[in-house]
């Protein structure tokens, strides 16, 4: 077993803002309209999803639980995993090879847009190695922080990673958080070197860094081009030799581990289950743990990587299972399911995911609520990472307060609405999660606690009702070539951020490790620590609890009324007082009458606007310019 540098550091789910200040920028602009290339890709999906749609059953009792391995494919963004899945679907004949496969996991309109894996996607292969017939179950995962819980998730699937990097780029922000994440989970990790055709490969240099930050010797190390296809049979070969099969039993009755679902809507909930325990047939009567609800199974199958039906699924196995479940509030990632004569004790779930910012959510028009509804209910299924609070405002309407990972997720998810559910909402400036120690005895009986978290600025509570307020922290990890190393630490420092470690992954390549407040790197620091590194500085970010803060309520008045849906938290500065005479050094006193007398002018025009009513478009066209900076 190794020990990685600096492991007791890394608890808890890690995260990163890769993209969430990158999708800032695009934060509710119009998205460009689909390339032709997407919209070529968006084709040949159809064309190979309905090819493959066959329907005659697979008989899975004869894969022996020694001859199942489960895998998660995770990485750094963009290092290549998608491409690899689309290798090892092709090498093991369960996609014809065409030029054409570019990604094919990735089915969500969205991701097929923005070229980006935002679900996890499950693919069953049928592969033969030294005359035995083994089924290997996949899940290629996305790379961006903000949907690193899909990644956490997929991992309770599996024995083992594969754990992609870049032969040029070597080890990045998330290639740490993610070898870490599998490494808590004590999976099998096998490093694959990807990319090794390009020209300023380097994978000896990456092979060092490897053995140097996770401590796997260079040896293990697969070198491949997944656009090529080069080596990649080795990669099949290492997961059957280097990741042990399931801890299973199939006499011992069902446990199904629900860690997936979407929702259909004719045949309502569609769960993708991990099979610990039992075995499953259609027909059979389950029940659900978190609910106690019993269900009759209409469909069983794996996913190839469209549905396929099969008669049974057995322990050990991944699959996906349809029972009947039409409400989406019986739909519960991390939900156990057994046998209705046979109750076992559930499986321990998953950790719920921890949102890093909030935004109200209204419908452009309140008449859609209801719609709006049933679409968030529905994509949350789908999406379990979004927290969701009822939520009203005087110019909006009701609405919701979400919770999000980061703010590209927050785009996404209202991108998904949109594609998938033809819904528009309006949603208002992020804030990240600020708490509030109250000191007023009536708020404590209001709220029923002394520490609240405040998820809406508006209400925000006063200084005099309050001991003291907190701040989100985070521990980042940086990690930049060391010639930009000075520019780094001067940006962090300007963030409000505290140096807790720095070591040298290699020669010339540093990793930096800081104390953020959370709101100093949500929305653009990504896009500076990006541009003053020439593109090549990565950053990751996992949470580290809450450090006293300073902190003010911004309103912004309209005609001295405070306007609610405008109002955020900043960090205390010393208020500036605009001093029109400030310019004026000594001089003529009949010079700073006449401009005393220009401004009380100018405050008597705001004065005449008067009470006037500000139409909800332009609450909109606010928010938005609020948005887009
Ligand atoms: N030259 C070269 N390019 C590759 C190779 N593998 C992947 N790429 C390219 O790298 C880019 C990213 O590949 P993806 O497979 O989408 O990467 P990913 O890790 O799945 O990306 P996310 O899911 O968004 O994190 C694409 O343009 C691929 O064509 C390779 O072996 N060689």
């Amino acid at each position: 077993m190794w020990t990685p540098v600096g492991r007791g550091r890394w608890h808890g789910r890690a995260l990163t803002v890769w993209a969430a200040a990158a999708a800032h920028r695009g934060l509710l602009k119009p998205r460009p309209t689909p390339t032709r290339e997407a919209a070529a890709k968006s084709r040949t999906l159809d064309r190979l999803y309905s090819s493959a749609d066959r329907k005659e059953k697979i008989d899975l009792s004869r894969f022996s639980v020694e001859n199942i391995r489960n895998f998660s494919i995770i990485a750094h963004v963009d290092h290549g995993k998608s491409t690899l899945a689309d290798r090892l679907l092709e090498l093991t004949g369960t996609i014809d090879k065409t030029k054409n496969n570019k990604q094919v996991l990735d089915k969500l309109q969205v991701e097929r847009e923005r070229g980006i894996t935002v679900k996890a996607q499950t693919a069953s292969l049928f592969y033969n190695c030294e005359g035995k017939q083994y089924l290997l179950n996949l899940i290629d995962t996305p790379g961006h922080v903000d949907f690193s819980y899909e990644v956490s998730r997929s991992l309770s699937a599996c024995q083992g990673v594969l754990l992609v990097v870049d032969a040029n780029e070597g080890i990045q922000a998330q290639t740490v958080a993610n070898f870490f994440l599998a490494f808590e989970a004590q999976l099998s990790i096998i490093p694959v070197i990807n990319k090794v055709d390009l020209k300023n490969a380097d994978p000896e240099r990456v092979e060092k860094q490897i053995e140097k930050v996770f401590d796997i010797p260079s040896d293990e190390c697969i070198k491949i081009s997944a656009k090529l296809g080069t080596n990649v049979e080795r990669v099949l070969q290492a997961v059957i030799k280097r990741i042990p099969p399931p801890k299973v039993h199939r006499k011992n009755p069902l446990k199904a581990l629900v860690f997936d679902s979407t929702f259909d809507q004719y045949r309502g909930v569609i769960a993708n289950v991990a099979l610990f325990d039992g075995v499953v047939s259609k027909g059979d009567k389950i029940v659900s743990a978190h609910t106690k609800k019993t269900y009759e199974v209409n469909e069983v199958g794996v996913l190839n990587p469209n549905e396929q039906p099969t008669h049974k699924l057995y322990a050990g196995q991944v699959g996906y299972l349809i029972a009947g479940m039409k409400d989406v509030t019986e739909a519960q990632i991390g939900d156990t399911l057994y046998l209705h004569k046979q109750p076992v004790e559930p499986l321990p779930g998953f950790k719920s995911a921890k949102p890093m910012v909030f935004a109200g959510m209204y419908p452009i028009d309140q008449s859609e609520y209801n719609n709006l509804k049933s679409a968030v209910e529905k994509l949350t299924i789908n999406d379990s990472s979004v927290t969701v609070h009822r939520d009203s405002s005087l110019a909006l309407g009701a609405g919701w307060r979400l919770g999000f990972l980061g703010l590209l997720h927050m785009e996404v998810f209202n991108q998904r609405l949109e594609q998938e559910y033809n819904a528009s909402v309006i949603l208002t400036t992020p804030t990240v999660p600020y708490k509030a120690v109250l000191s007023s005895a009536k708020l404590i009986k209001e709220y029923r606690e002394k520490e609240i978290t405040i998820i809406n600025p508006a209400q925000f509570p006063d200084k005099s009702k309050v001991t003291e307020y907190l701040e989100p922290v985070v521990l980042g990890t940086i990690i930049t070539p060391d010639e930009y190393t000075g520019k780094v630490m001067m940006l962090c420092q300007a963030r409000r951020a505290v140096q807790k470690n720095m070591m040298y992954i290699d020669q010339n390549r540093v990793m930096l490790k800081y104390l953020f407040p959370l709101n100093e790197i949500v929305v653009d620091f990504y896009d500076s620590l990006k541009s003053l590194s020439s593109g090549y500085a990565s950053f990751d970010y996992e949470d580290a609890g809450y450090q006293t803060a300073e902190l003010v309520k911004m309103d912004i008045l309209l005609n001295g009324n405070p306007v609610e849906e405008l109002v955020t938290i900043v960090h205390n500065v010393k208020a500036y007082r605009k001093n029109v005479l400030a310019k004026c050094y000594g001089g003529d006193i009949t010079r700073k009458m006449k401009l005393l007398k220009r401004q009380a002018e100018g405050k008597k025009k705001l004065r005449k606007i008067g009470n006037i009513e500000v139409p909800k478009d332009a609450f909109i066209k606010v928010l938005r310019t609020q948005c887009d900076k």
